[in-house]
């Protein structure tokens, strides 16, 4: 069976709008482990007692894998005073390069589509490139009726009417029409293209075809000028497009062969944790990867191209190794962000001599995310590194690699994807940044007192014809439900935002809610700390 249309569970489906309606809508006993929701008095999860905060990673480890080294660490220190303010992480990730990767010229097709054109897509030719009937019907000359001429009078091979791919050689005389096809070149002469719905043929007392219009044929009457859409040498789009499908076309219509992009940033995505299970049910305290089936396609969506997930053991040593050989610009890992006894990957970038560009965000979810620059910005051979390793890398030497630390709690792995991987992307694969749009907030949101929280809303046009975002529920740091439901993630300042105060989002690829510049948004002013 087709798996998008399976049944979940009762066999019934339940639409993306019904799921966000049903988060809008929780019912508070059928959500225990929500994160505690913040109250009029202050926010929730981000500062409650320690009994509130999500479980320290510790406990959530399989006990049968003892951590080895870290073990003897003392208790996980509070970094917060060391983390960056939300909007300067973002700056920091798309300025961590100098800019995109490699431009090369790819072929007009698969490869090329989700790349980033590298330099302006200009017409190689007037768009249409001749005057072109937009009907099927006649091309007449001059103020009807016209006399209907033979289409062989005008060019010897067009016996049915003049075809699209037919050259007319010979002008249309005044006041005579010829047979002629959508698409088909004007012939010289004609001053309007009539449907042939709209004329009515006679036969003439001399034996020929009389064509009438009861509404007439005014001139340029369905008639595509040559140019109409662009003149030779027109930019049809800047650089730092990505190429959809229709950019495709577009390119090929203007005469494009092959085009000039960058080459998609690699990602290699690390998914740690012993705990973790990859098919069937949860089982003593085992649970399944919900990160690795997310990230590849996540990342796909963002115009890179993945290895992986591969699935690592909790040894620092193993971490070590993968980070080392990877020969990925971007190494994702999931999980072991922390201090807690198996949590490595501080370790393992010390080992490695990583610089730490970003050490924890202050955003809810997802606080402990990082930023590492893996290789030393002069282009030496970094730490633990072989030149044999090196030398197999693909990528430019100009540009060093990268590791994103995403937290392991879901939707704080989403929330580090969207704070640091997006723009270090963007950047890599020279994307444009979409301008943040502003969107009124349907309710309230509690904010944290220090830090931005991301909260998925699904936006719906109001009864004015305004796009407002609902605030979703299921929006704990270990929950996916809220952000399945999503349209965008809320970038909420802290102290909160008010019912109806604009809030900036960061859109999810597959929603254009939060970028499309045809809804009715209100522009980001940056006021509110919102930079999205
Ligand atoms: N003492 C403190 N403990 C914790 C703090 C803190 O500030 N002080 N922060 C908490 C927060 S917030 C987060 S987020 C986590 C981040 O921890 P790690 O990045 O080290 O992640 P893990 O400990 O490995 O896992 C956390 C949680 O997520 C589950 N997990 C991990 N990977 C996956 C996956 N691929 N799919 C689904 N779930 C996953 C894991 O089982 C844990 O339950 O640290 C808190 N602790
Ligand atoms: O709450 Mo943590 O912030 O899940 O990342």
């Amino acid at each position: 069976m087709d798996p998008w249309h399976a049944p979940w569970g009762n066999g019934r489906h339940e639409t993306r709008a019904e799921a966000a309606a049903e988060a809008r809508t929780p019912e508070p006993e059928r959500q225990p482990e929500q994160e505690p929701q913040p109250g009029p008095e202050g926010p929730g999860s981000p500062d409650l007692p320690a009994a509130a905060e999500p479980q320290p990673s510790a406990q959530a480890h399989s006990p049968s894998s003892p951590a080895p080294a870290a073990a003897s660490r003392t208790a996980p220190t509070h970094r917060h005073s060391a983390h960056s303010p939300w909007h300067v992480a973002r700056e920091a990730a798309a300025g961590a390069v100098d800019g995109p990767l490699e431009a090369a010229a790819v072929a007009l097709g698969p490869e090329a589509l989700g790349r980033v054109l590298a330099g302006a897509l200009t017409a190689l030719t007037d768009l249409p490139s001749f005057d072109t009937s937009a009907m099927d019907g006649w091309a007449v000359s001059g103020p009807g009726p016209w006399r209907v001429t033979a289409p062989s009078s005008l060019a010897p091979a067009a016996t049915a009417g003049i075809l699209a791919g037919q050259a007319p050689a010979r002008p249309l005389p005044d006041g005579h029409a010829i047979r002629i096809a959508t698409g088909a070149r004007i012939p010289p002469g004609a001053s309007a293209v009539l449907r042939s719905e709209h004329g009515e043929t006679v036969q003439a007392a001399d034996g020929g075809v009389l064509l009438s219009a009861p509404g007439g044929a005014p001139p340029g009457q369905d008639i595509r000028p040559r140019g109409q859409e662009c003149r030779n040498g027109d930019q049809l789009l800047p650089p730092g497009t990505p190429v959809t499908p229709a950019v495709l076309g577009l390119a090929a219509a203007a005469g494009y062969d092959e085009l000039w992009t960058y080459r998609r940033p690699v990602v290699e995505i690390l998914v740690l944790g012993d705990e973790l299970l990859h098919s069937g049910l949860p089982h003593e305290g085992r649970i399944r990867d919900a990160l690795g089936p997310m990230l590849a396609p996540w990342l796909h969506a963002l115009g890179a191209e993945t290895i992986g997930p591969r699935h690592l053991a909790d040894d620092e040593g193993v971490l070590y190794e993968a980070i080392a050989s990877s020969t990925a610009d971007v190494v994702i890992t999931t999980g072991g962000t922390a201090a807690g006894p198996v949590d490595h990957v501080h370790p393992a970038l010390h080992r490695l001599g990583a610089e730490l560009l970003v050490d924890g965000v202050q955003v809810r979810p997802g606080h402990p995310m990082l930023l590492a620059r893996l290789d030393p910005a002069d282009g030496s051979t970094p730490r633990g590194r072989s030149a044999k390793r090196a030398a197999r890398s693909a990528r430019s030497p100009r540009t060093p690699r990268h590791l994103v630390g995403l937290p392991g709690n879901p939707l704080a792995a989403v929330s580090g994807l969207l704070t640091l991987a997006e723009p270090l992307l963007g950047t890599l694969s020279g994307r444009m940044r979409p301008e943040p749009r502003r969107v009124r907030l349907a309710d309230g949101v509690h904010g944290h007192p220090h830090d931005t929280r991301l909260v998925p809303v699904a936006c719906r046009t109001d009864e004015k014809g305004g796009v407002v975002a609902s605030p979703l529920h299921f929006n704990g740091p270990a929950m996916l439900r809220g952000i399945a439901a999503a349209d965008a993630l809320a970038v909420i300042p802290p102290g909160g935002a008010a019912e109806g105060e604009p809030a900036a989002l960061l859109g999810l690829p597959w929603s254009p809610a939060a970028t499309n510049p045809y809804l009715a948004t209100t522009p980001d002013t940056g006021a509110t700390g919102g930079r999205a």
